[in-house]
């Protein structure tokens, strides 16, 4: 029997986050391993039309939660949506949810977050630190309260080479900041955000070193532990490989380069993927949960959730496997071929990014304006190449993160709970997963049926005749009016003229002699 699947039956247990990328799938391993817990509370804003009932039903609609409703039929009932914006005072929880989440909550796992790398920094420190601040305040009244687990990112400390699992501090303290974005004005702010975040490449990043500072500040004598992890992908093992549902991290670039809009990056080969499966996060994040409520450790914890220095690979090897894939299960209606050149050189980059991404989609857009439709592809490619280049920073870069918690946490499980919830990525084939996760995408993100792969594969192929057309074509223009301007050319051109038609006259002269 597992102990920690027995440790959450009959909790009740509070997540923020919920809606998201490692929420669902955090609330899926807890209905499908404890069955019998009490309840989850989670913290959901109305978004995009939908009520929160509507949002909830989606999710438990899923294919993601097709095994939970065969283990708990009643999850509907035991999950129960509270109406919290966490941008918001007191989140804007009424007074009687307010109560309810004091009075019965036994855990709390802190997901929710801004993950954009372009959020402005109010809005990051809003969600990132100040959001943070005034759960731990929350928690700090649950009188039934046995662990917070807060998840931060393996990049905090990205302005680090080698990264240890403890909080590193920050040169201006989080309450100062939140103090000083109350009355500056967002002009201000924006001239001020590049010292503050200082040698880190984004807002995002420098707010969860803050929001990591607030969870030491603020955590009195609660049982609190961090969790790390790096670039979360798709699912690895549970409930199915590939899962995936959007287009944070590599997903996005992986659908780029399977359509073909994304031919060239500039990354460096060698570097160190780091890239950690949402269910091996999720398997570390209950076992803290257990470990942390259980034995409740003196300090509070980090866990580093990172695969690089157990089991690395590096950004090469992944994209060759990406293509690999493609050439088996192509995505449908792509707009060039598969491809892929990495760069690690500014010049070559720019080169690229003209002859590659930029030709292609002016071409594509005056095709279609030619036969009456509105021009869309140089948009597309711009907002693409604009991700691409916030994604830079960390595709050319390897760190060192030390793991020796998260070792020993491993060691401290039985033999059942390190198979229940395992997150040792030790056993993690990458090509097999990256293969997963390239089909996850097809499949869960794009919807893409399979029965389309053979027509998927015959467009490819027209692609490519006329990608040799159009090649072809570009050659006999550009030799053409550099005849009618150089003597030299002309006098090469001729000389091979008449070079291959004596090839094939001697040819065809000789097998009507053998006949
Ligand atoms: C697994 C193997 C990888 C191999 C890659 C395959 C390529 C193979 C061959 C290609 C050739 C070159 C080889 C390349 C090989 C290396 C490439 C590796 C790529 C891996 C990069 C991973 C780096 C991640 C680093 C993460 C570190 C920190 C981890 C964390 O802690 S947090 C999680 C990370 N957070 C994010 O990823 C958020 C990033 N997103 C944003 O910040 C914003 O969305 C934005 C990108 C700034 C865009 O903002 P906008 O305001 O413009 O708009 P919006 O968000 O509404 O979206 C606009 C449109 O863009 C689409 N879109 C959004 N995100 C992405 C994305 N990540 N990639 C592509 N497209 C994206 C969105 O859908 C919108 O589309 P539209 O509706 O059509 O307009
Ligand atoms: N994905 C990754 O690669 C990595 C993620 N992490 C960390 O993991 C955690 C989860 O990330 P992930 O699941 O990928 O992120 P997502 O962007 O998928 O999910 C973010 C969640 O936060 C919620 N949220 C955002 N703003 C608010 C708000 N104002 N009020 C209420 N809820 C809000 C979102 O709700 P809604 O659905 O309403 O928008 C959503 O449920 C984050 O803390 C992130 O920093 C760490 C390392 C890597």
């Amino acid at each position: 029997m597992s102990m920690i699947a027995a440790f959450y039956g009959g909790k009740s247990i509070l997540i923020t986050g919920a809606t998201g990328f490692m929420g669902k799938v955090l609330m899926e391993k807890l209905f499908r391993t404890s069955p019998d817990l009490k309840v989850i509370y989670i913290l959901v804003r109305p978004k995009a039309g939908q009520t929160l009932q509507q949002r909830v039903f989606q999710i438990l609609n899923s294919k993601l939660f097709e095994k939970v409703k065969e283990v708990c039929p009643n999850v509907h009932e035991k999950i129960r949506a509270i109406y919290a914006d966490l941008n918001q005072n007191d989140f804007g929880i009424s007074k009687e949810d307010m109560q309810e989440l004091l009075s019965c909550t036994n855990i709390i796992f802190h997901c929710a977050a801004t993950v954009r790398f372009d959020d402005t920094l109010r809005h990051a420190v809003q969600l990132n630190v100040t959001a943070t601040q005034q759960l731990l305040l929350m928690a700090s009244q649950m009188p039934k309260l046995e662990a917070f687990i807060h998840i931060s990112t393996a990049f905090s400390n990205c302005n680090l080479k080698h990264i240890d699992e403890v909080i590193y501090p920050c040169p201006v303290e989080p309450k100062k900041i939140i103090d000083s974005l109350e009355w500056l004005d967002d002009a201000i702010i924006d001239e001020i955000t590049p010292k503050l975040i200082g040698d880190r490449p984004n807002t995002y990043t420098y707010t969860k070193a803050l929001g990591e500072m607030v969870v030491q500040q603020e955590s009195g004598n609660m049982n609190i532990a961090i969790i790390r992890p790096s670039i979360v992908g798709a699912t690895w093992q549970e409930p199915f490989p590939g899962w995936v549902d959007n287009l944070n991290g590599p997903s996005g670039l992986i659908i780029a380069a399977g359509k073909g809009f994304l031919r060239a990056i500039k990354a460096t080969p060698m570097a160190v993927a780091d890239l950690i499966p949402v269910d091996t996060v999720v398997n570390l994040t209950l076992a803290v949960g257990w470990y942390t409520a259980v034995h409740r450790p003196k300090s509070t914890l980090v866990y580093h959730c990172t695969s690089g220095n157990l089991n690395p690979c590096n950004w090469g090897k992944m994209g060759f496997q990406v293509l690999a894939t493609f050439e088996k299960i192509p995505l449908e209606r792509a707009f060039r071929r598969p491809y892929a050149d990495f760069t690690t050189n500014n010049f070559t980059t720019q080169y690229r990014n003209a002859v590659s991404h930029r030709a292609p989609a002016i071409i594509y857009d005056f095709y279609l304006r030619l036969t009456g439709r509105k021009p869309r592809m140089t948009k597309v490619m711009n907002r693409l190449l604009r991700t691409v280049s916030m994604m830079e920073y960390f595709i050319n870069r390897s760190w060192e993160w030390s793991t020796y918690n998260t070792e020993m946490l491993m060691s401290e499980l039985s033999p059942e709970d390190q198979r229940v919830f395992n997150f040792d990525v030790r056993q993690l084939n990458w090509l097999e997963y990256i293969e997963n996760y390239v089909l996850g995408v097809k499949k869960y993100l794009l919807k893409e049926d399979m029965a389309g792969i053979p027509e998927a594969k015959q467009h490819l192929k027209r692609l490519r005749n006329i990608h040799y057309l159009f090649n072809t074509a570009l050659f006999l223009i550009a030799w053409r009016l550099l005849i009618a301007r150089s003597q030299m050319a002309r006098n090469v051109w001729f000389f091979i003229v008449s070079f291959c038609y004596k090839f094939l006259s001697y040819f065809r002269a000789s097998s009507t002699l053998k006949v």
